[in-house]
């Protein structure tokens, strides 16, 4: 009895010490709902190369974050990682508070239903009218039968066309997709986004394919989208301007690895600067 008395004490005393150790961060699997994003010591190797290394993120709701950094440095991975499209090598994943690794493939579909991904390449189908391709944003969630019905009789147009309205696009509802320009159908990729409702969208490069006039009224309305539903944004950018103007808080990335992490008020043109600055080889002049 004394002796489960001690071993309880000892067991306590351990809890509170690794308590005390780890402060108040954040860890993994900690109850924190505000929490869409968590990356803890992430690590990602494609082939022979290590696109990401140690990677630590924590992306809260209603967040909107621009994520750069010059080619290849892995911007397009920790997106696929956070819808996970990508395995981690080392670490944990955590998306809507789902663990990738750990969750099953039930609870992993349902976590991406409640992701909305955008990227560079308009991703629509271009044979089919909008409509089709702006439900295609709920065809996870309908049962087969609606989806398949829906490619003859499109369902819950009202629904559609509320969401074309939104993106600037109302008239378009029945033209070939294909036949549209590329902000336009880039509009349309985002209206599949709206008809999902996600709790967080990802957008990977999601101007980089239009003129800077389009691509700016691009970029606003994804903002203002993620501003007016409270829905935690994070977009990959060439546009190093873009994300210092229109984003709170700017992530670099290089070589896999995360150079800084700051709201953009306390970031400096210098640490922009070494961001893309290109190594000179060992010896060249
Ligand atoms: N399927 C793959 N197999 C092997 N290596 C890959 C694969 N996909 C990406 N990589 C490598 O991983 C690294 C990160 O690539 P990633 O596409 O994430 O970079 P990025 O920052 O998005 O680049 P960009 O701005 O050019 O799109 C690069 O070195 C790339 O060559």
């Amino acid at each position: 009895m004394a002796r489960d008395a001690e071993h309880d004490r000892q067991r306590d005393r351990r809890a509170e010490q690794a308590t005390a150790r780890e402060g108040s961060r954040p860890r993994v699997g900690d109850r924190d709902d505000d929490v869409v994003f968590e990356l803890r010591d992430v690590s990602v190797r494609l082939g022979q190369v290590e696109a990401l290394s140690g990677v630590d993120l924590v992306v809260r709701s209603g967040e909107r974050v621009a994520i750069i950094g010059p080619s290849g440095a892995g911007k397009t991975t920790l997106i696929s990682l956070l819808n996970g499209t990508t395995t981690a090598t080392r670490g944990e994943v955590r998306a809507l508070g789902c663990p990738y690794a750990r969750a099953s493939a039930r609870n992993i579909r349902a976590t991406q239903r409640r992701i909305g991904t955008i990227h560079q390449r308009f991703d629509v189908v271009a044979q089919l009218r909008t409509v089709h391709n702006v439900n295609a944003g709920r065809l996870g969630t309908w049962p087969f039968w609606k989806a398949a019905l829906s490619l003859v009789l499109p369902r819950d147009v009202p629904r559609v066309r509320e969401a074309l309205a939104q993106v600037g696009i109302r008239d378009k509802l029945h033209e070939r997709t294909g036949d549209l320009s590329g902000g336009e159908q880039q509009r349309v990729a985002i209206a599949r986004v709206l008809v999902q409702q996600p709790d967080a969208i990802l957008a990977d490069e999601p101007v980089a394919s239009l003129d800077p006039t389009r691509g700016l009224e691009i970029m606003k309305l994804l903002l203002d989208i993620s501003a007016e539903s409270e829905t935690a944004l994070l977009a990959s950018l060439h546009d190093v301007d873009m994300a210092l103007d229109k984003f709170e808080r700017v992530v670099g990335l290089r070589d896999g690895r995360i150079v800084f992490d700051k709201r953009r008020e306390n970031l400096h043109d210098d640490e922009v600067r070494a961001l893309y600055t290109i190594d000179q080889a060992p010896g060249s002049p």
